[in-house]
Parts: C-alpha cells; structure tokens; sequence
C-alpha cells in the first residue's frame, strides 16, 4: 500500500525511530491503545483504530518537524527541543545580520509546546573534561576544541562564558555570536573525541556516567537536565485528537507511578492512616462488616510504597495489600 496517499486526514504523530527514546515511546503507544503495524523498515505506520499516522523519525529531528508544523505531535527529548530551538536563534541571528528576514518577506519558524513531560529519559547534558587534565571549570576552555552533537546549545553555553568574560553583563543575545571557542560537531559516540586528540573538552549527555568514566573524563558544568516531552505544534490538524491522545498519555504515565495501597484498620486509627495515604484526591473509605473496622484503598507513589507500608503497620493497620494499575483517568 502507498502509505503517503493514505495520510490525509490523519492526525501526524512523530516518534523516536530508534535510541534510547524509542522502546519507552512505543510502551506509551501500547498504553495509550494507539494499535498499528509497522512494516518492516517503513517509517510511516496507520494506526488502526484511529486517525492517526505514527511517523517514525530520529529524536533530533522531530522539533524540527513538529516545529515548522510538518508534523502534529511528537515525542522527543527536552534537549533536542533545546538544540533545535538554539538552533532557529542562530538562524534568525544570521538573518537579521543580512536583513534576508526582511528582503524575502518570511516570517518566522512556528515553533512548538509542551504538552507534557513523559518520565522516561532522564539525563543530562554536561561539559566534560579529562579527568586528569588541567581544565575544572567551564571558562578554562574558552578558545579550546569543544566535541559535541548539541552545536547550537554549546555555542550559545561559551557566547555566555566568553561575554561574561568580558565583562559583558547584558547575554541575553548569545545565539549566532562569533566566538573564540571552536565548536566541533559530532554525529555520536562524542566521548572518543578527547582521548583522540579531537577536542580538549565534549558537551554530552550522561545518565548513570559508565560511558563518561569509561573514557576518562569528569563533568566540569551542565548545560542543561532534559527528559522526554510529548510536544505538539502551535496548530494542530486536529485539536480534539491532540487532547484525547494526551489524556490517555497522561492516564498510563499516571498508572505507571502510582499503586493502589489497600488495607483494614480500626476506625479509632482511621485519621493518622489516611494522614499516611491521602490519596491523590481523597483515599476512598468503606466501613467493613467487623463492627470498629475500615478498609481503606488509596493511590500512593510507587516510589514511596515501601516506607507507606511501613507506617501504616505502624499505627495499626492489616491486611496491607499493594495492587498494580494498569490504566487511569
Ligand atoms: N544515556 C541516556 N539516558 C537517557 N536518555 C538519553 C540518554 N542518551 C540520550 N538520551 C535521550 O534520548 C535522546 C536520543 O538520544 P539517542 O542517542 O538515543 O538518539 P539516536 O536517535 O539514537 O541518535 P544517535 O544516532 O545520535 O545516537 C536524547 O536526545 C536524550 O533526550
Ligand atoms: O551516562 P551513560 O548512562 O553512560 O549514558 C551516556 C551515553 O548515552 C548516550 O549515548 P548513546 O549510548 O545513546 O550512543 P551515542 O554516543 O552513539 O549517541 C550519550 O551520548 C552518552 O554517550
């Protein structure tokens, strides 16, 4: 089937191709119940029971897509929308300076919102720096080598240090500045550049740190913390669908942070249990047939159920009982 002839009016979602990203993204998917099959190695998918077409990109360039309003949603990283955004800036800098903005008449790129974060792929970009060199603050590589995928975030990180250097106190104009420090992009595997005599220092990503240890370096300043975001365009094809895909999105992100904490205890207990399981309205009492009994079911935070318990042994309940949830609303 010629799947692009197939596309109008559906509603373009965009989602990670590959990476660290995409297994989480496609998860959210299954959670959500967006049904496709995608065949293989085609980066368009229909989805089945709804109008929506999954376009599978690499996470760098979904902004862009979604940005220019290609595209209607997307999952991405903070930082790619960071890059690209950094990126337009350094644009419209090069533009203004040749007045080509005003010459052709065009108006600027749209841009995109947030819609929400999805709690997954959580890292952060850092300056790094060999572990045994001289370098231990950002400043020491001004004018250096500098490896990095994100070129449009480093570049406006040294305009900011080599201005403050300066003495210069206004940086609110950093994209686009020419500078002393040479900005070197690499497509990936960054981390090989210093011990390659590529660059005196990288701007990557680091999560647990093995890579960055591996290869010898520390990290000397962030640039920025990032996790992935369900982003949308400024104007959607299809809000209702926007905001019904999102819904669900936010009912598994919900389901998979919570469980429901239930348990019995003495009415007379009833006031310090619920102190310990508020619930995230309110927790949901029901009297049991024991006469001075209640059972009392409540979500809790998956990452606080140990010590709930706990507690709630503590002040007298039983029965403790910690139940998954698969979905919510
Ligand atoms: N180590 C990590 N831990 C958590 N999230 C990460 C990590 N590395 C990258 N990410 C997130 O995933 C996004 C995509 O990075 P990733 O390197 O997986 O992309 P990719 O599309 O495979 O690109 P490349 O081909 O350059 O490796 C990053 O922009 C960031 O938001
Ligand atoms: O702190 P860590 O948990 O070790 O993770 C950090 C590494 O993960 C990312 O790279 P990825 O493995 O996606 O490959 P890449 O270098 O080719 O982008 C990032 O660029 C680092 O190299």
């Amino acid at each position: 089937m010629d799947l692009v002839n197939h596309l109008e009016g559906r509603l373009l979602f965009a989602v990670p191709k590959k990476g660290r990203l995409s297994q989480a993204s496609l998860n959210l998917l299954e959670g959500a119940d967006i049904q496709f099959k995608r065949e293989n190695r085609l980066d368009i998918a229909l989805v089945k029971n709804l109008p929506i077409a999954l376009i599978f990109l690499p996470a760098a360039d979904i902004p862009t897509f979604v940005g220019e309003g290609r595209v209607d949603l997307g999952i991405t990283g903070y930082d790619q929308v960071q890059e690209h955004d950094a990126g337009v800036r350094a644009v419209a800098h090069a533009r203004r300076l040749s007045n080509a903005g005003e010459r052709d008449g065009s108006t600027k790129p749209q841009g995109c919102d947030t819609v929400m974060e999805l709690g997954f792929g959580y890292c952060r970009l850092q300056v790094q720096v060999p572990a045994n060199g001289p370098y231990t603050e950002g400043k020491d590589l001004i004018g250096k080598n500098i490896a990095t995928s994100f070129v449009h975030l480093t570049q406006e990180y040294f305009a900011r240090l080599e201005l403050e250097q300066q003495g210069v106190t206004d940086t609110t104009q950093l994209a686009g500045r020419k500078l002393r420090t040479k900005i070197i992009e690499l497509g990936g595997s960054v981390e090989a550049a210093c011990a390659l005599g590529v660059a005196d220092g990288i701007v990557d990503l680091v999560e647990s740190g093995e890579t960055m240890k591996a290869a010898g370096l520390k990290a000397i300043d962030m640039v920025l913390e990032t996790s992935a975001l369900l982003i949308k365009s400024k104007a959607p094809s299809n809000p209702e669908l926007v905001e019904l895909i999102a819904n669900r999105i936010r009912g598994v992100i919900t389901a998979q942070k919570y469980v429901l904490c239930q348990y019995n205890v003495p009415r007379t207990k009833l006031h310090d249990a619920t102190k310990i399981t508020p619930g995230k309205r309110a927790a949901t009492v029901t009297t049991l047939d024991e006469e001075g009994w209640v059972a009392v079911s409540a979500m809790v935070e998956k990452k606080n159920i140990a010590v709930v318990m706990d507690e709630l042994v503590k002040v007298g309940a039983t029965d403790v009982l910690v139940l998954d949830i698969h979905n919510t609303r």
